[in-house]
């Protein structure tokens, strides 16, 4: 499925926290900055590209909307592994600026990262407006592309290091346990499966009920429960055709070629939801 051919998108541009997950997994010589989510989901659709990516879920701001929402409603990829990397948010300033970084105008991120340090920025900087970026190496590479203005963005220490920046506050996220999923996604139903994987495979499926009637949630639900299938993860999110109108995102911890699970995906049918499946796919911890 990997060979010297192999090309990866990613949400860059280098040394963003997506770029140091997929440099944990595959060469970086595969690997190819694109710059947005869309832009990397989109590569992988139309076959420029093998495989890519993007962050799917932080510990702290949860689910990344504009991922999960591509999945569902513009791509039919699948997912071939998740990559689950530690995050560690540093304040990066220009190096000119590095003795008046207290007095900073503006802070630069991605929404994501923003938020995980929400309580760190509202104490220290409350004042101070802050700008959603497309990534956080984005963010960083505008703050060294402007060393007159005195701003800074919030991006890991790989990225100071690649763009010239210094780092003035280390480790600003809010709370310890700071993790980010990614997943690999492709256009075709694989697995990545190597020994260094730390679980025994997840399936995504997405789905939406069969009406708008009392106990739809609950007896989608008691299709795997009954099967004593275990569900690691539920999200509902907005199905854009009218307010109230939900599709579900749910992770079962089982293979999709499991009997139980093909018994489960033909009730579902059997009931009239619609099933959108991604695949099952194995979880690796990968350096950042
Ligand atoms: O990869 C990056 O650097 C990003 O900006 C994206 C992203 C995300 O969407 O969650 C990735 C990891 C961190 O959780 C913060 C931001």
């Amino acid at each position: 499925m990997i060979d010297s051919t192999t090309k990866i998108a990613y949400l860059g541009p280098e040394a963003s926290f997506t770029y140091l997950a997929a440099k944990g997994m595959f060469e970086s010589e595969k690997l190819q900055p694109f710059p947005t989510i869309p832009d990397c989901l989109e590569a992988v659709a139309d076959g420029r590209v093998d495989l890519a990516v993007v962050p799917i879920e932080n510990t702290l701001e949860g689910s990344v909307p504009l991922t999960l929402d591509y999945l569902f409603h513009e791509v039919n990829v699948y997912i071939v592994a998740e990559l689950v990397s530690k995050i560690q948010q540093q304040l990066l300033v220009h190096p000119n600026n590095a003795n008046k970084w207290e007095q900073i105008e503006a802070v630069y991120s991605h929404p994501h990262a923003l938020a995980q340090c929400h309580k760190y920025l509202y104490y220290r900087f409350s004042q101070v407006p802050l700008h959603s970026y497309t990534s956080t190496s984005a963010a960083a590479k505008l703050v060294a592309e402007n060393p007159e203005r005195n701003i800074a963005a919030i991006a890991n220490a790989s990225a100071a290091q690649k763009y010239g920046l210094t780092i003035a506050q280390s480790n600003i996220h809010d709370f310890h346990f700071n993790h980010t999923r990614f997943f690999v996604i492709s256009r075709e139903n694989v697995r990545i499966d190597k020994s260094t994987k730390v679980d025994t495979g997840k399936t995504t499926v997405m789905l939406t009920l069969p009406s708008d009637r009392s106990g739809a949630l609950h007896q989608v639900l008691s299709v795997f429960a009954w099967r004593q299938l275990n569900l690691s993860k539920i999200e509902s999110r907005p199905l854009k055709t009218a307010l109230g109108d939900y599709f579900f995102n749910i992770d079962v911890l089982a293979d999709e070629n499991e009997p139980m699970m093909k018994g489960a995906m033909e009730e579902l049918a059997a009931l009239g939801c619609t099933v959108k499946t991604l695949g099952t796919y194995y979880t690796y911890e990968t350096p950042s």
